[in-house]
């Protein structure tokens, strides 16, 4: 069958090389979960997933070229596809149980794809992801590095976050205008933050919206009473330099000395 038209809306690269594709399957550590591939597109990851017998795959794509194609071209995928937005669909129609992701994601929407993750960590354990290499490295940046930011804290704060391989531009159809990286995040024990963890998400958010500033500076649209801030030595860091721990106690104290407006 001929190959599906590269559409360039729906962040379409498909990849090329087997070898990479492989490995990227391969990433995947957790087989006893359900499995929900983002973008199969011409199936290239796809393949070496449904293989895997203890895998119980599902797929969901947007484009309904990529769909028939898929369904044209691999039989095991019958009852296994779902035609739809990844951003729109409640994850608990797939399974109430733990769910893995995979995927290589369409660029343009990587980083909503990891806050919607987010929104779903009580259910995935483990993600697989490729996307943009800088965004990767941002993702998995320790505190103190440049890269380190809002999404960097936040899946920091649930998720063992690794940057595993780079994939150069040439591996694809057609090539992007950037590298790629592929990550992988693995929960890990946190249920829940030991703060208030609205506050702490504003908290975050605030801090690196001006993330040159201090942090006793670009906090002052929060409302809180600012007399014991000399006392304490996070507020006069800026927010790369803060690990999750250190977000936790800084949120902490704004809790505890929050004003009614
Ligand atoms: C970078 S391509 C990867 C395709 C294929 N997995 C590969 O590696 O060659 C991204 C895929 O995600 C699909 N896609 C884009 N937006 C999507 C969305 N919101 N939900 C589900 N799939 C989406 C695209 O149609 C495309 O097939």
């Amino acid at each position: 069958m001929k190959k599906v038209k590269a559409k360039k809306h729906l962040g379409q690269h498909f990849l090329t090389d087997e070898h990479i594709a492989k490995r990227i399957a391969d990433s995947l550590t957790n087989h006893q979960t359900n499995v929900l591939e983002i973008g199969p597109g011409m199936g290239v990851l796809t393949k070496y997933l449904i293989t895997q017998q203890d895998i119980n795959l599902k797929v969901i794509e947007i484009d309904s070229e990529s769909v028939t194609y898929l369904e044209e071209n691999y039989e095991q995928l019958k009852g296994r596809i779902i035609l739809g937005d990844f951003l729109k669909m409640d994850l608990h129609d797939i399974s109430t149980e733990t769910l893995s992701i995979i995927g290589n994601f369409p660029y343009n929407i990587s980083s909503q794809i990891f806050f919607k993750v987010l929104d779903y960590k009580e259910q995935i354990s483990e993600v697989v992801g490729m996307l943009q290499k800088e965004v990767a490295e941002r993702l998995a940046a320790p505190p103190g590095s440049k890269k380190y930011g809002i999404l960097s804290v936040f899946l920091q704060a649930y998720y063992n976050v690794e940057y595993l391989f780079t994939v150069p531009e040439h591996v694809f159809s057609p090539p992007p205008k950037v590298k790629s990286g592929v990550i992988r995040i693995i929960r890990n024990q946190t249920q829940k933050l030991d703060c208030d963890e609205k506050l702490f998400f504003r908290v975050v958010k605030t801090g690196f919206n001006q993330r040159r500033k201090t942090l006793s500076n670009s906090l002052k649209s929060i409302q809180f009473n600012r007399e014991k801030i000399p006392d304490m030595d996070i507020f006069s860091k800026r927010p790369e330099q803060l690990g999750v721990q250190e977000f936790v106690e800084l949120t902490q104290f704004i809790e505890a000395n929050l004003q009614q407006n």
